[in-house]
């Protein structure tokens, strides 16, 4: 597995180190020791799946609360993602800052999201399929999000959102987390 960390500490992009012969390749998608060594959490809880129709399809920006926080390995199994995580540590110097990078089966790049950031995704194409590794289980009363077009924290989606779910287009604004996190 190849390690970079991003502009935001704590989140990484993970790529599989590819070792290739004849028939194709085999990879690491997961190492506990690999992983321990550049300080990531390797509890996992559950493994999630999550497959979109639709190019255009936005997901996020989620979290849950403390104390349910998670933090999550993102591979994009099928298809394509622009991938986004956002710093919600209110002592970090990247406070409010986000990430993005584009997942896709080809690539074969993954995602590191540690607990207290925000993640959200939107389909490059269609028939996307993507899996989660996550390190806590799913806690409805602990789930929650920022709206995927905050002003303050200002993503820039490589496309216009054609999908979103009625609970993710009715999540509020920043502002409102800004004292409870
Ligand atoms: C996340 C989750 C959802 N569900 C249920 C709740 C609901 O009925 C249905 C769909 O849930 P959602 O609408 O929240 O699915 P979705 O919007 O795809 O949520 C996902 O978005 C991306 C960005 C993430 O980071 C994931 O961790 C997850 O939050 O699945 C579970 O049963 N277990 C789970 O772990």
């Amino acid at each position: 597995m190849i390690f970079r960390e991003t502009s935001l500490k704590g989140a990484f992009e993970i790529e599989v180190n590819k070792i290739e012969d004849e028939r194709g390749f085999f990879g690491r998608l997961w190492c506990e020791n690999e992983l321990k060594a550049h300080g990531l959490n390797v509890d996992i809880k559950q493994i999630n799946v999550s497959f979109s129709k639709k190019k255009g399809t936005l997901r996020g920006l989620h979290f849950q609360k403390p104390p349910f926080q998670e933090c999550k390995l993102i591979k994009c199994t099928k298809g394509a993602i622009f991938d986004v995580v956002v710093d919600l540590r209110p002592f970090s110097p990247t406070y409010k800052k986000w990430h993005g990078v584009e997942l896709s089966g080809e690539n074969q790049k993954m995602l590191y999201v540690p607990t207290d950031f925000a993640h959200g995704f939107i389909t490059l194409e269609e028939n996307t399929e993507v899996m989660f590794f996550v390190s806590q289980f799913y806690t409805p009363q602990a789930e929650s999000g920022i709206k995927w077009n905050d002003d303050s924290i200002n993503i820039k989606w490589p496309l216009k959102p054609k999908i979103i779910s009625e609970k993710d287009s009715a999540f509020p604004d920043f502002s409102s987390f800004e004292i409870n996190i």
